[in-house]
């Protein structure tokens, strides 16, 4: 999607303690991500969740992350923690996705050579995608690796919005967002001392750099 910077929306992912949450929504952050993928380290109950998502501040968004999760649990989840969007990091396909009622982001797997589709591919796979998310995973891989992209992979021309992830940190997410002039930016590793464990003064750091970005006149 062509468009001016203006406000790159962010995302903080894997969070796991009410007072992070707290913590994110003062500092102007847009959504939370909460992490149901099987194996994570980050993965929370329903019930958990359920919990985070009452320290959320009005107007920023719960976001439910999946990897090949069963219809079941997606069920579970929506059911208790009324996300108000959805997070598909598997080989979930369009019906799937969008089966919940909920709008959805697809991500998509950035990480090895055979991951250079064509955009127009990408968006007749996923017709009923609200956005994609451009990770460092591979196919078949998992998230929140931490891991940084070469992000010239990501496919120009996607006429949908596109969330940048992967490896960002304080360090690189200016040059990333001027790089690849994302919707969003999400990130979950770089703002942790332990997984799950978010830090105050990364997170702060995380969302001045954005901020920075999004002032930046280019000469
Ligand atoms: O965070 C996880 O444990 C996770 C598990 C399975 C799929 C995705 C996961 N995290 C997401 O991965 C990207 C990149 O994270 P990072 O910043 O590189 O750590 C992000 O969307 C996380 O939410």
């Amino acid at each position: 999607m062509k468009r001016t910077l203006f406000r790159t929306r962010i995302k903080f992912c894997g969070l796991t303690r009410p007072g992070d949450v707290r913590l994110a929504c003062e500092l102007g952050v847009d959504a939370i991500g909460f992490v149901f993928a099987q194996g994570s380290t980050r993965r929370l109950e329903p019930e958990q969740a359920r919990a985070m998502r009452q320290a959320l501040a009005p107007l920023v968004d719960a976001v439910a992350l999946f990897s090949d999760n069963s219809t079941q649990e997606v069920r579970d989840v929506v059911r208790h923690v009324r996300p108000s969007l959805l997070q598909f990091h598997g080989s979930e396909d369009d019906a799937f996705c969008r089966g919940f009622g909920v709008p959805y982001l697809k991500a998509i797997p950035l990480g090895s050579p055979i991951a250079s589709g064509h955009p127009a591919a990408l968006e007749r796979l996923y017709p009923g995608a609200a956005g994609f998310l451009f990770d460092s995973h591979v196919a078949g891989g998992s998230g929140g690796s931490g891991k940084v992209f070469d992000w010239l992979r990501i496919p120009a021309g996607v006429q949908k919005p596109f969330v940048l992830a992967g490896g960002l940190d304080a360090d690189n997410v200016f040059d990333a967002i001027l790089a690849t002039m994302p919707w969003g930016v999400d990130v979950s590793s770089g703002i942790e001392t332990a997984p799950g464990l978010k830090d105050g003064d990364k997170m702060r750091h995380f969302v001045e750099q954005v901020r920075r970005a999004d002032c930046h006149v280019p000469d």
